[in-house]
C-alpha cells in the first residue's frame, strides 16, 4: 500500500480501536478498509494471499458491525424494532421525547404551510398564543387524559388541523396509552358565520369534531398517530365509533372517518372489540352519546383511575342477568330502585361492616332473664313467624330499649336475636356513625334504614345507643344533632309505616341519658337486671360443663349464694379465674412438659380464691337508679 493509504488506514484502525466511534463510523472505516485492501490488490501492491485474508478479517469484522443487536455496537437493532412493531411492544425509540413546545410547533415550516393552505390566506382567527398544545408531558385539562410523549413532526400537519377545528375545552385523546398531542384551546373564540372551525373547508381525510356544550370537557378520539412508531402511525378509526365523528347529541357530522379505515394491528383490533363491548355503558362525567369513546379504548390494562373503586349500583347490562338470578332468591341488594339516590360507598359499607356476621348465640346461652326473653320472642320472633296474625293492635313494637346495669347480658341478646329471629340483622354502634363516618352520619342513618326496608323483615340493634340519642343539648357538636335528630325521624317513618317490619333494638346501661323523644319511640323498655340465683347457678353450670371439674351441687350452690350482686359478666369473669386455679396449682418447671389430661379438675376452693379478687362491678347504689328508672319508665312487671 502507498504512504498515504497507510496513513489512512492507521488513523482509521486507531480510530475503530479508540472505541470512541459509533457504529455507524465502525462500519464506515471497516468499509473503507475493505476498498483500500482491494485497491491495494488492484494495484498490486498486495499478493492474492495477502488480500485474501486481509479481506475475509475485514468483511467479518464489518458484518459483525451490521449484524449485531447490540445498540452500542451495531446496526441491527431495526430487526429488534421490527419485532417489536410485530407485537406492538414498546421500543427503544418509545423513549424519544420531542423538542417541540406549544410555540415552537406553530412555527415549523410544515404546520405554516397547512396554516397558509387552509385558510387560503385568510388571517388565522386564533391567536397561537390562545391555543394551548400539550406536548410531551402529562395530558392536562382532565384526570382521565393519558400521558402524552412522542409527537413526530411529519403528522403534526394532522394534529394542528384536528386542534383547529375542535371546540373550546376539548382535548383530544388517542387510542393509545403512550403517545399523543393534547390540545386545549381555552380561549378559543368561534366566529359566529363560522360555526364549525376555522379551516372552513373540511378534509375528506379528517374527521370533523363539532362542538358540545361549551365549558364540557369531551374525549375525541383522533385519528390520527403522532409517533415514531410507524405501526402506531398508521390511521386508527373506531370502526362501530360513530363517537369519532358524532356530536354529542349522536348526529353524524359530515365527514366519515371509517372512509379512511387502514390495516389494524392485532392490538388496535383488541382495543376496537373492548370499545364495541362496553360501548353502552356511558363513563362517569361523560355525556351519554360519547359512551364507546376514549376511556375504555385507553388499554385494557389501564388503571380507572380515581374511579378504579367505583362500584355502581346499577350492574351493567351484560352481568344484569346474571345479578338478578343471584338475588332472587335473597334479598334485593342494592339494586333496589329505593336505594339509587345513595352513595354506592355508603351502602358498601353498611352491606358489609354492620350487617353482623357474629358467632351463634341461642336462646339457652342467655342466662335468667325469662322475661326479657320471652317478651323478645313474642315481639321479634313470632311476627317472623306470622306476620298475618300480629297485624293491627297486634302489630309488633317497632322499637324496644333493653337498660340495665353493664355486664348483664343486653349486648348478648341482641346477638342473639341476631341469630335467632331469622331476620336481617344490622348492627350498629354510635361510635361508628359519629367517628368513621365524620360529617355523613346522618347521611348513613338514612341509608341504613333504607336498606334494613329493603331487606324486610330487618333488626337494627344499637348497642350504647345512650352516646347517640343522648338528651340534645345547646354545646353539642352539629353532626351529632343532626345524626340525632336523623334517627329520631328515621324511627318514626319506621313507626308509621305499618306495613314495615324493621325492629329497632336499643341497648344501653345508662338509660337516663336517654333523650325523651328517642325514649317514646324505643315503646317496649325491658329492664334487664343482675342475674338471680337461677341465673347465676345456669350460668356456673354452663360455664363449667365446658371444663373438667370436681364440683357438687352444694358447692356450686355455695358459689351462687356467695355471688349476690354479680353481673353475668362477674360471674363469667369468676368462672375464668378459678380455672386457672388448677394451673396455678402447677409447678413452674412441669408446665412445658405437662399434658392437658395431667392437669387437675376445677375444685370448690379456686372458685374460693378467685372470690377473694373478683368483685361485683355494679354498686347497690347505682342499681338503685337502674330499679327507679326501670318503674318509671319500664314495661317490666
Ligand atoms: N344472662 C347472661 N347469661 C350468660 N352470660 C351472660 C349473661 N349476662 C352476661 N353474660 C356474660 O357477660 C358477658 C358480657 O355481657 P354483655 O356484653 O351482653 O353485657 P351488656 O349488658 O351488654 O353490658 P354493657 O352494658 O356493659 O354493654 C357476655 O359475653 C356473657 O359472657
Ligand atoms: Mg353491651
Amino acid at each position: 500500500m502507498s504512504g498515504a493509504h497507510l496513513d489512512e488506514w492507521q488513523k482509521r484502525s486507531f480510530d475503530i480501536s479508540s472505541g470512541n466511534c459509533t457504529p455507524e463510523q465502525t462500519a464506515d472505516a471497516y468499509r473503507a478498509h475493505i476498498l483500500s485492501i482491494q485497491y491495494a490488490w488492484a494495484s498490486s501492491q498486495l499478493s492474492q494471499a495477502g488480500m485474501a485474508s486481509l479481506l475475509r478479517t475485514y468483511s467479518e469484522r464489518y458484518a459483525a458491525v451490521l449484524d449485531s443487536d447490540d445498540p452500542r455496537t451495531g446496526l441491527n437493532n431495526y430487526a429488534e424494532s421490527a419485532l417489536h412493531l410485530a407485537r406492538s411492544q414498546k421500543n427503544y425509540s418509545d423513549k424519544w421525547e420531542s423538542s417541540l413546545t406549544a410555540e415552537s410547533v406553530l412555527e415549523l415550516p410544515s404546520v405554516q404551510k397547512t396554516i397558509q393552505a387552509k385558510t387560503g390566506g385568510e388571517s388565522f382567527v386564533v391567536a397561537p398564543a390562545d391555543i394551548n398544545i400539550t406536548v410531551g408531558q402529562e395530558g392536562k385539562g382532565s384526570s382521565l387524559t393519558p400521558p402524552f410523549k412522542t409527537v413526530q413532526p411529519p403528522q403534526l400537519k394532522s394534529e394542528v388541523k384536528i386542534a383547529a377545528s375542535i371546540p373550546a375545552n376539548v382535548s383530544v385523546e388517542r387510542p393509545s396509552s403512550h403517545e399523543g398531542i393534547s390540545v386545549n384551546p381555552p380561549s378559543f373564540s368561534r366566529p359566529p358565520a363560522q360555526p364549525q372551525s376555522v379551516f372552513s373547508r373540511p378534509s375528506p381525510a379528517l374527521p370533523h369534531v363539532n362542538p358540545g356544550p361549551a365549558g364540557v370537557t369531551q374525549h375525541y378520539q383522533s385519528s390520527f398517530f403522532p409517533t415514531s412508531n410507524t405501526s402506531k402511525r398508521k390511521h386508527f378509526y373506531n370502526t362501530d365509533g360513530g363517537d369519532v365523528g358524532r356530536e354529542q347529541n349522536g348526529s353524524q357530522v359530515s365527514s366519515d372517518p371509517r372512509a379512511v379505515t387502514t390495516f389494524k394491528t392485532a392490538r388496535e383490533q383488541f382495543v376496537v372489540d373492548q370499545q364495541r363491548k362496553h360501548s353502552h355503558q356511558p363513563q362517569r362525567g361523560q355525556a351519554p352519546g360519547m359512551a364507546a369513546t376514549v376511556k375504555k379504548s385507553l388499554g385494557a390494562n389501564r388503571p380507572r383511575g380515581a374511579f378504579s373503586k367505583f362500584v355502581s349500583p346499577i350492574p351493567r347490562q351484560e352481568e344484569e342477568g346474571s345479578v338478578a338470578s343471584r338475588n332472587s332468591n335473597q334479598e334485593p341488594q342494592i339494586l333496589d330502585e329505593r336505594l339509587k339516590n345513595f352513595e354506592p360507598k355508603i351502602i358498601e359499607l353498611i352491606m358489609s361492616e354492620i350487617m353482623d356476621h357474629g358467632p351463634p348465640v341461642g336462646w339457652d346461652d342467655i342466662a335468667g332473664l325469662e322475661f326479657a326473653k320471652t317478651t323478645i320472642k313474642e315481639i321479634v320472633v313470632w311476627p317472623m313467624l306470622r306476620p298475618d296474625i300480629f297485624t293491627g293492635l297486634r302489630g309488633p313494637p317497632k322499637g324496644i330499649l333493653l337498660f340495665g346495669p353493664p355486664g348483664t347480658g343486653k349486648t348478648l341478646i341482641g346477638k342473639c336475636i341476631a341469630c335467632q329471629s331469622g331476620a336481617t340483622f344490622f348492627s350498629i354502634s354510635a361510635s361508628s356513625l359519629t367517628s368513621k363516618w365524620v360529617g355523613e352520619g346522618e347521611k348513613m342513618v338514612r341509608a341504613l334504614f333504607a336498606i334494613a326496608r329493603c331487606h324486610q323483615p330487618a333488626v337494627i340493634f344499637i348497642d350504647e345507643i345512650d352516646s347517640l340519642l343522648s338528651q340534645r343539648t345547646d354545646g353539642e357538636h352539629d353532626s351529632s344533632r343532626r345524626i340525632k335528630t336523623e334517627f329520631l325521624v328515621q324511627l318514626d317513618g319506621a313507626a308509621t309505616a305499618a306495613e314495615d317490619r324493621i325492629l329497632v333494638v336499643g341497648a344501653t346501661n345508662r338509660p337516663q341519658e336517654i333523650d325523651e323523644a328517642a325514649r317514646r319511640r324505643l315503646a317496649k323498655r325491658l329492664y334487664i337486671p343482675l342475674p338471680e340465683a337461677t341465673a347465676r347457678r345456669q350460668i356456673v353450670t354452663n360455664l363449667m360443663a365446658q371444663e373438667k371439674n370436681q364440683l357438687g351441687e352444694s358447692e356450686v350452690e355455695r358459689v351462687v349464694t356467695a355471688t349476690e350482686g354479680f353481673s353475668g359478666a362477674d360471674m363469667t369473669q369468676l368462672c375464668r379465674e378459678a380455672a386457672l386455679g388448677p394451673i396455678r396449682s402447677i409447678q413452674l418447671s412441669d408446665i412445658a412438659t405437662i399434658t392437658a389430661d395431667q392437669v387437675r379438675p376445677i375444685i370448690y376452693s379456686d372458685f374460693h380464691d378467685a372470690l377473694k379478687t373478683v368483685r361485683p362491678s355494679v354498686s347497690s347504689k347505682d342499681l338503685e337508679l337502674y330499679e327507679e328508672w326501670n318503674k318509671t319508665f319500664g314495661c317490666g312487671r
